[in-house]
């Protein structure tokens, strides 16, 4: 199913039923967070269909409740652990409102991991942290100034040499289309090398990544996570 998902669209409802596809205790493997100890929620279907996607979000046939969500997550959390990370498939097409604000007031951190097109009315906290990976031309605007830290997906050549970062479609092989620049961003830009599931080419990716870092003051992050063999 990786990379042929079908799209789906955002889903407008009480959020107090979600299609979840796992929840799993792990260290982070990408972006700001990454090292950190924590239990991510992965929520099922996408609006995106991105040809190099990495991951199963479509095989689940768990719809838990809010409640029951959480004892899953407090079933896996040790006692230390304050960072869950809500990912997908693309999170932001349910109706994870209720989630985030739960875990919230339990005094979690959340992390979300983003395509960064759709857009949910989320609570204001310094302890919830939007990361934007993106895969298209333009972003929802509501979401733009909610972003913390962009994280783009790079293989070896697809990069603009004026600022190093992507111009060809993640949608359709061998198309272009120039990715999301926020210019007014003043957080963090990470380079994430592209999974090709081939060590020679992951390598070339690996590589031009650590180049663009050097060249354009971007963080470099490797999915560390694979590296270590961990979930
Ligand atoms: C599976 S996506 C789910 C969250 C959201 N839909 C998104 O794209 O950010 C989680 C992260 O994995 C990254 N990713 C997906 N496939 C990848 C691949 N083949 N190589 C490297 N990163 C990949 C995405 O860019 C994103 O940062
Ligand atoms: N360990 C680990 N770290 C991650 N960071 C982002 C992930 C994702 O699939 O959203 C991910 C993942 O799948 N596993
Ligand atoms: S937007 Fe994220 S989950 Fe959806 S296909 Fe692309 S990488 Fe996969
Ligand atoms: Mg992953």
């Amino acid at each position: 199913m990786k990379g042929k998902n079908p799209l789906r669209r955002q889903e407008r409802d009480d959020g107090q039923t979600l299609w979840i596809q796992e929840v799993f205790y792990t260290l982070q493997g990408e972006g700001p967070y990454s090292g950190q100890p924590s239990v991510f929620v992965r929520t099922c279907g996408c609006n995106l269909r991105c040809y190099w996607c990495d991951t199963d979000f479509e095989s689940s046939t768990w719809r838990p409740s809010l409640e029951d969500l959480l004892q899953a997550i407090d079933a896996v959390c040790p006692a230390f652990c304050d960072l869950i990370v809500i990912t997908g498939g693309e999170p932001f097409r349910q109706n994870i409102g209720p989630l985030v604000e739960t875990l919230l007031t339990r005094g979690k951190r959340v992390q979300i991991e983003t395509n960064g097109t759709l857009w949910l009315d989320l609570p204001l906290s310094d302890r919830l942290t939007i990361v934007c990976s993106p895969k298209t031309s333009s972003l929802h605007p509501k979401l733009v100034p909610r972003i913390s830290a962009y994280k783009y997906v790079v293989a070896a050549g697809d990069a603009d040499p004026q600022d190093g970062l992507p111009i060809n479609s993640t949608q359709k092989q061998d198309a272009e289309m120039r990715l999301f620049r926020h210019d007014g961003h003043v957080g963090a830009i990470y380079v994430m090398p592209r999974d090709d599931n081939d060590e020679v080419l992951n390598r070339r990716n690996r590589d031009f990544c650590a180049e663009l870092a050097l060249q354009h003051g971007y963080r470099l992050c490797l999915q560390t996570h694979k590296l270590l063999n961990l979930r």
